[in-house]
C-alpha cells in the first residue's frame, strides 16, 4: 500500500499527553514510563518526522487519589482509576477536537477507558485496534486479579455498563463490531466466551504464525474498516512484543510479536491515512533485570511511536 494522504488531520499536528499512572494494576514503576521516554528523546524524535508537537509536561494526578480507597467488589483502586481515567478522557476530547493527534503514553494500560472515550467524542465512529497479549475485557464480575488494566474494553464496550457506581460516567461508545485485537496469547476463561459471544475480530499469535503480520492486519482492518472509511485509534500494549524485545513490563507472556511485527502493524495504519490516536501503555523502566532490558523496551515504545507517526524505511 502506498502512504495515504491523512483523512482526518488537516495537518500535522500532535500533543503527546503523558500519563504516569499506575494505579490499574499492582505493580510500581509503570508510572515512569512516560517520563522516561520523554527522557529518551520522544518529542524530538516525532518533531523530525515533520508533525508540530506540543507537549507541555505529563498529567498530573496525585491530587485525585482519595485518601481511602476501598475495593469495589473485586474491583482494586477504583475511585482513584476512575478519576484518573476521566481527567484523560477530557484531555484526549480536547485534543481531538482541536485537529490534533494524542499519542498517548502510559501507565497503565487502565487508561485505555480514558483515551478511548476521548476518541470517540471528537469521532464517535473510529475503530480500535488494540495490539496487546492479554484481551483486558474482563467486567467487574469475571476479573481473577481486580486489577482494572485487564478490564477497560468491558468498561466502553458496555459488556459491564455502568461497570459499578464508580465508573457510572462512562459511556458505552465502542461497539464490538468496531474493536479488533492483534496478538492475543493469553486469555481469561470468560474473556474467550466474551469474544467469541460478541463477534469481537481477534488475531492471536496463532492467525500471525498461520497468515503472517501482512495478511493479519488486513484482516483485522477488513473487519472493522473495511473501506477505510472510519479513523482509526491504535491502543499498543508493549506486552503484545515478545519479551525478547519489550521485557519491562508488569505481566510479559513468552510468544509474542517481534520487532518487526509491531513496527509493521504500526507502519501499515499509518499508511491507511486514517489513523487518528495512539496509545503506548505498560513500558515499565524499573521492571528491568539488566540495564539492556529497559533500554531495549524504551527503544521499542520509540520505535512505535515513530512507525505510526510516518517513519519510512527507505
Ligand atoms: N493491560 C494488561 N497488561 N493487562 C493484563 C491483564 C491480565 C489478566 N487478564 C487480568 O485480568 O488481570
Ligand atoms: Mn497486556
Ligand atoms: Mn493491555
Amino acid at each position: 500500500m502506498v502512504a495515504q494522504p491523512h483523512k482526518y488531520l488537516p495537518k500535522r499536528s500532535l500533543s503527546v499527553v503523558g500519563c504516569p499512572f499506575s494505579g490499574g494494576q499492582h505493580r510500581s514503576g509503570v508510572d515512569i514510563g512516560p517520563t522516561t521516554l520523554v527522557e529518551r528523546g520522544l518529542i524530538n524524535e516525532i518533531r523530525t518526522l515533520g508533525w508540530d508537537v506540543e507537549f507541555t509536561g505529563h498529567q498530573a494526578f496525585a491530587h485525585l487519589k482519595p485518601a481511602s480507597d476501598p475495593d469495589d467488589g473485586k474491583l482494586k483502586n477504583p475511585r482513584y482509576v476512575s478519576s484518573v481515567t476521566r481527567a484523560v478522557a477530557d484531555t484526549v476530547g480536547q485534543v481531538c477536537k482541536a485537529g490534533r493527534f494524542p499519542l498517548i503514553i502510559g501507565g497503565d494500560h487502565s487508561l485505555g477507558i480514558g483515551t478511548i472515550v476521548g476518541v470517540m467524542q471528537k469521532y464517535p465512529d473510529a475503530c480500535v485496534i488494540w495490539v496487546d497479549a492479554h484481551a483486558d475485557i474482563n467486567t467487574p464480575e469475571t476479573t481473577a486479579s481486580g486489577n482494572i488494566h485487564g478490564c477497560p474494553l468491558s468498561f466502553v464496550t458496555g459488556l459491564a455498563n455502568p461497570p459499578t457506581e464508580s465508573f457510572a460516567w462512562v459511556p458505552k461508545c465502542l461497539d464490538f463490531s468496531r474493536l479488533a485485537y492483534i496478538g492475543l496469547r493469553d486469555v481469561d476463561f470468560h474473556e474467550k466466551q466474551f469474544i467469541l459471544e460478541n463477534n469481537i475480530a481477534a488475531f492471536s499469535m496463532h492467525h500471525i504464525d498461520k497468515y503472517g503480520i501482512g495478511k493479519v492486519v488486513d484482516m483485522a482492518l477488513a473487519r472493522v474498516n473495511p473501506d477505510l472509511s472510519r479513523p482509526i485509534h491504535l491502543s499498543f500494549d508493549v506486552d503484545g512484543m515478545d519479551p525478547s524485545v519489550a521485557p519491562s513490563t508488569g505481566t510479559p507472556v513468552r510468544g509474542g510479536l517481534s520487532w518487526r511485527e509491531s513496527m509493521y502493524i504500526c507502519e501499515a495504519l499509518h499508511e491507511t491515512g486514517c489513523l487518528v490516536a495512539m496509545d503506548i501503555m505498560e513500558v515499565n523502566p524499573s521492571l528491568a533485570n539488566t540495564p539492556e532490558e529497559a533500554e531495549i523496551t524504551i527503544s521499542a515504545g520509540l520505535s512505535l511511536a515513530r512507525c505510526a507517526l510516518g517513519d519510512t524505511l527507505l
